[in-house]
C-alpha cells in the first residue's frame, strides 16, 4: 500500500480553478439557489436529474438488496414467463402476498419489474437485460460478501490492511490451496467470465498470434472462448495447482483437454512458460498491490519472446462513463479483499514502461464498464 500513496505526485492546482470550484460549491449547496433552480426552466431539468442522482445514492443499497431479493427468490425468472399475477409470484417466492406485493413493486420501481395491466406483471427493462446476464447475477448474489463488510465503512478503512475481512477470507482460503474455497471462487470468475471474453474477442485479432499463455486462466473460460473462436491457436492457461484440478475436469468435459495445455505454478516465484507469444492477463493486475504488479509485468516480459504481446484486460479506474465502476466499486472492494486496487489506463501503461516493455496502447472495447483493453509490446 504504501507504494501506491508514494505513487501519487502532488501539483498545486491553479488559482483560478480552486476559486471556481470553491464558488461553484458554495452556489450548489445553498438551499436558496437549490430552490431557485428547480423552479426555472431550463435549470429546473438539471436540478431534477441531480436530485434524483443524489437521491440514488442515498438509497443505493436499498436497490442492490431489492436485486438480490429477485435474484435470490427467482422471481426474475418467473417474470420472464410472465404476465404473472401475484399469487403466482407469493407462491414462487415463498413471500406472503403482501411481501410479495411489496418486492415486486420494489422491483418495477427500478426497471426490473413492470406491471402491464393491473395486477399483471413482467420483466422491467433493467430485468431483462440483466435477467440473461448469468455472470451479472452471480456478482449479485456474491455482493453479499462485500456488503458484510462495507456495513460499517469506516471501521473497514481504519482496520489495518491485512486484517481479515468477508472478502479477504473467501479470496484467501482459495489462494492458500484449499481445493474446495479454489473451486467455489473459480466458479464464480467462470460464471462472470463470458461477458469479459466477448469484450475482448471483439476488440483483438488473435489470428496474428500462434500460441496464447493465458496467465491467471483460471478455470479456462477465457482460454476456451479464444480457442473457439481461433482453433488454430496453440494455447496454454497458468494458474495455482488447486485451481488446474477444477480446470483440467472442465476442458475435459468439454472434449478441450487436448487442446490447451495447463501449466501448474505460482507466477510470483516460478519462471513462466517462454514458448507462447502473446501473453494475457484476464482481471489479474488490479489484485495485486504494485510492487507485485511490476513484478509479474517483468516476469511476463522476461518470458515473452522478440516481437511478442501482452494484454491486460480488466475495468479499469477512470473509465469515461462508468468512473463509479473503477474508484468506487473496485477500490472499496480490493480494499475489502486486503489486495490491490484499480488502475486507470494510464497508470497501467506506466508500470508496462517500468517493467521493461518499450510501447502499451489502448484497445476500445464495446462495453468499458466490463474490461478495458491495454496491448502492449516488447
Ligand atoms: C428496445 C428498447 C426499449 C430500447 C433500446 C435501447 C437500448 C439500445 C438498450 C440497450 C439494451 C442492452 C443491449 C443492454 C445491455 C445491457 C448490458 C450489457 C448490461 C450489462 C451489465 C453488466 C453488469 C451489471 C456487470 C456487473 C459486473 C460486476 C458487478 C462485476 C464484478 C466483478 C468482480 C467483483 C470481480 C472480482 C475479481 C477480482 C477479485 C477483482 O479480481
Ligand atoms: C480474479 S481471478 C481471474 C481468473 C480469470 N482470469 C478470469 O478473468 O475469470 C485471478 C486468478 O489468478 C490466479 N492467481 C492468483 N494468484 C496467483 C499466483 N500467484 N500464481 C498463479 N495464479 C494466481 C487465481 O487462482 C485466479 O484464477
Amino acid at each position: 500500500m504504501a507504494e501506491e500513496v508514494s505513487r501519487i505526485g502532488a501539483r498545486s492546482a491553479s488559482r483560478w480553478k480552486v476559486r471556481w470550484i470553491t464558488r461553484r460549491n458554495r452556489i450548489l449547496g445553498s438551499p436558496a439557489f437549490q430552490k431557485w433552480s428547480s423552479r426555472v426552466w431550463p435549470m429546473s431539468m438539471i436540478a431534477r436529474w441531480k436530485a434524483r442522482w443524489a437521491f440514488d445514492l442515498v438509497a443505493g443499497f436499498t436497490y442492490s438488496q431489492t436485486l438480490l431479493a429477485c435474484v435470490e427468490s427467482d422471481l426474475l425468472a418467473l417474470l420472464s414467463q410472465g404476465p404473472v399475477v401475484l399469487t403466482e409470484i407469493a407462491e414462487h417466492t415463498g413471500l406472503s402476498d403482501a411481501a410479495a406485493l411489496r418486492l415486486v413493486r420494489a422491483a418495477a420501481a427500478i426497471e426490473l419489474a413492470q406491471e402491464v395491466a393491473p395486477n399483471q406483471w413482467m420483466l422491467g427493462q433493467q430485468g431483462a437485460a440483466l435477467h440473461t446476464n448469468e455472470g451479472a447475477l452471480a456478482m449479485v448474489r456474491h455482493n453479499r460478501v462485500l456488503y458484510r463488510d462495507l456495513a460499517e465503512p469506516l471501521d473497514l478503512l481504519r482496520a489495518d490492511r491485512g486484517k481479515p475481512t468477508a472478502l479477504s477470507q473467501f479470496w484467501h482460503y482459495a489462494a492458500e490451496g484449499d481445493g474446495e474455497a479454489a473451486s467455489e471462487y473459480s466458479q464464480l470468475m467462470a460464471q462472470s467470465q463470458a461477458m469479459v471474453c466477448e469484450q475482448v474477442l471483439a476488440a483483438y485479432d488473435f489470428s496474428q498470434h500462434r500460441s496464447l499463455l493465458d496467465v491467471g486462466g483460471g478455470h479456462g473460460r477465457f482460454a476456451a472462448g479464444v480457442v473457439n473462436a481461433h482453433p488454430g491457436l496453440r494455447i496454454g492457461i497458468l494458474d495455482l495447482p488447486p485451481v488446474l484440478d477444477g480446470t483440467s475436469a472442465w476442458l475435459g468435459n468439454q472434449g478441450l483437454s487436448e487442446r490447451i495445455s495447463l501449466h501448474p505454478g505460482d507466477f510470483f516465484h516460478s519462471p513462466l512458460p517462454s514458448e507462447y507469444d502473446c501473453i494475457s492477463l484476464v482481471r489479474i493486475l488490479h489484485d495485486h498491490d504494485d510492487d507485485e504488479a511490476v513484478k509479474l509485468l517483468t516476469a511476463i516480459r522476461k518470458a515473452l519472446p522478440p516481437g511478442g504481446r501482452l494484454l491486460i484486460a480488466e475495468p479499469m479506474a477512470d473509465t469515461r462513463g462508468a468512473k463509479g465502476m473503477g474508484d468506487a466499486y473496485f477500490g472499496l472492494y480490493l480494499w475489502a479483499m486486503n489486495s490491490g486496487r484499480p488502475r486507470s489506463a494510464e497508470e497501467i501503461m506506466a508500470m508496462l514502461s517500468a517493467a521493461g516493455f518499450s510501447r502499451s496502447r489502448q484497445v476500445k472495447t464495446h462495453q468499458p464498464l466490463v474490461c478495458s483493453l491495454i496491448v502492449s509490446f516488447l
